[in-house]
This record gives C-alpha cells, sequence and structure tokens, in this order.
C-alpha cells in the first residue's frame, strides 16, 4: 500500500484530558475500501481516538491526513466534508425534525460528485425508517435512531464511515439489523472503521483489526488472522 492509497492516515497521535496522556502515538491507515475495526476494553481510548481524527478533541502530538491532505488541527466541519460519514456513540439525530426531514439535511454529493446514496436507498437499507417518515426523531425507538443516524452518515455519500457503538442498548433483532448493514455498507466500496463491544463481530465484518491499550496500539493485524488467536484476544480483549 503506498501513500496515495491512504483514504485516512494517523501517524503518532497523541492526546491529552488535562494531565491524562489518553492517546500515546497512535498510528493507523485505511486504505480506500477498506474495512477497518477497532477494539480495546473499555477506557483503552477508541472514542478519544476517533474524535481526535475528526478533530474534535485537540490533538496534542502527531498527524492525521485524509485523502494525502494534511488535516492536523482542522476544524470537525472541514474533515467531515472530505467524505468521512460519522456515527457517533450515542447517535446524535434532530428530535423535532420528522425521519424525512433528518435525512434529507444530511444529504449531499460525495468528493467525487456521487450521489450513490438517495433518500430510496436509505429507506429501502432501512425499510422500517420508511415507515416512520413523518414521524419526529425523538419519537422513534433507540435502534430505529440508529438507523437513522447511519442513513443520515450514508446520505453524505462518504468515502468512509465510521461506526461507534453503533449496537450499543440495542435488541438483539435490531443489533442483527445494524450489522447487516455494516456488510452492506463494506459490500458497496465504502471504507469503514468500527468500534463494536462485540469484537468476534468486528473481526468478522472487517478486513484488519487494531486493538489499542491505554492509548497505545498493543496488537494489528489480518481480522481473520486475531479471530484465530484465542491468546491474543484473551490477553488484550479479557475473554
Ligand atoms: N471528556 C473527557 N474528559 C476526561 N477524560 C475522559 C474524557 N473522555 C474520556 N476520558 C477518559 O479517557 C480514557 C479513554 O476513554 P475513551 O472513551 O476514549 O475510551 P474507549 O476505549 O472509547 O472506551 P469506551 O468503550 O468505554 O467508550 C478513559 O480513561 C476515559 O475515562
Amino acid at each position: 500500500m503506498n501513500n496515495a492509497e491512504a483514504l485516512l492516515e494517523a501517524t503518532g497521535l497523541n492526546a491529552h484530558y488535562g494531565q491524562s496522556h489518553v492517546l500515546q502515538g497512535v498510528s493507523l491507515r485505511i486504505a480506500r475500501g477498506e474495512a477497518v475495526g477497532l477494539l480495546g476494553r473499555n477506557g483503552m481510548g477508541k472514542t478519544t481516538f476517533i474524535r481526535t481524527l475528526l478533530g474534535q478533541v485537540k490533538a496534542t502530538g502527531g498527524r492525521v491526513s485524509v485523502a494525502g491532505r494534511d488535516m492536523t488541527g482542522q476544524p470537525p466541519e472541514r474533515i467531515a466534508r472530505l467524505g468521512i460519514g460519522y456515527v457517533p456513540e450515542g447517535r446524535g439525530v434532530f428530535p423535532n425534525l420528522s425521519v424525512r426531514e433528518n435525512l434529507v439535511m444530511a444529504a449531499r454529493a460525495g468528493t467525487k460528485g456521487q450521489r450513490d446514496w438517495t433518500l430510496e436507498r436509505v429507506l429501502k437499507t432501512f425499510p422500517r425508517l420508511a415507515e416512520r417518515l413523518s414521524h419526529g426523531g425523538g419519537q422513534l425507538s433507540g435502534g430505529e435512531q440508529q438507523m437513522m443516524a447511519i442513513g443520515r452518515a450514508l446520505m453524505t455519500n462518504p468515502d468512509l464511515m465510521i461506526l461507534d457503538e453503533a449496537t450499543e442498548g440495542l435488541a438483539p433483532l435490531v443489533v442483527a439489523e445494524i450489522w447487516r448493514v455494516i456488510g452492506l455498507i463494506r459490500a458497496s466500496g465504502i471504507a469503514s472503521l468500527v468500534v463494536d463491544r462485540d469484537f468476534r463481530k468486528v473481526l468478522a465484518h472487517t478486513d484488519r483489526c487494531v486493538v489499542l491499550e491505554k492509548g497505545r496500539v498493543v496488537l494489528e493485524g489480518p481480522s481473520a488472522e486475531l479471530a484465530a488467536d484465542e491468546a491474543a484476544l484473551h490477553r488484550y480483549l479479557g475473554v
């Protein structure tokens, strides 16, 4: 893989919360179309890493580039405009707008002018949302809100989707539905960065995984290899 192919690249990323050194030189690269999992126990820095990539947490060292452009320290809106769809932990939908409005207001062409993801395609992907188009965002169940958050990110026609704990707190049937869509996103050629407590599912839905421990990368490799490495899974993920 050469530089030209990296869609997103973090090099030696550091971040602090006050005195607490939460990211200690994390490097990670994602190629176009590649599905990457970010694993690690609670509090190891996964969400902070994502928020630092996106400019929501200030990097205290290191570099972030998107499609070859240095984006370190740039405001979150600028970084998002470079083709990154973000589904944050805890969803982030507008409760006073209808499902249709929530989706339509997110719509834009992708970095290459592509408009592959239209309202119709999102509704076909999530039939549940099609049935609730005129409902307010705040009236939706937790699972439906999560679907809408993913739908909103898809409406931006991203090159990369970042999904942080997209299945958290949802009923098993809805969880299965979200994983089905994560599979569809991967198959459609959009790159992804996936964080989820269910590391077996993450391993099954990604090409490669990176494991964080106390703000450092302690393990990385092809997902299929890691899935077979029970000793490493036990050591770093506590199973
Ligand atoms: N806004 C904040 N201010 C201070 N400390 C924070 C803040 N957010 C997270 N932390 C701390 O930073 C460390 C990394 O947290 P982070 O949320 O990035 O981990 P994580 O791997 O995503 O875990 P989880 O799965 O629990 O979200 C933890 O010790 C956490 O308590």
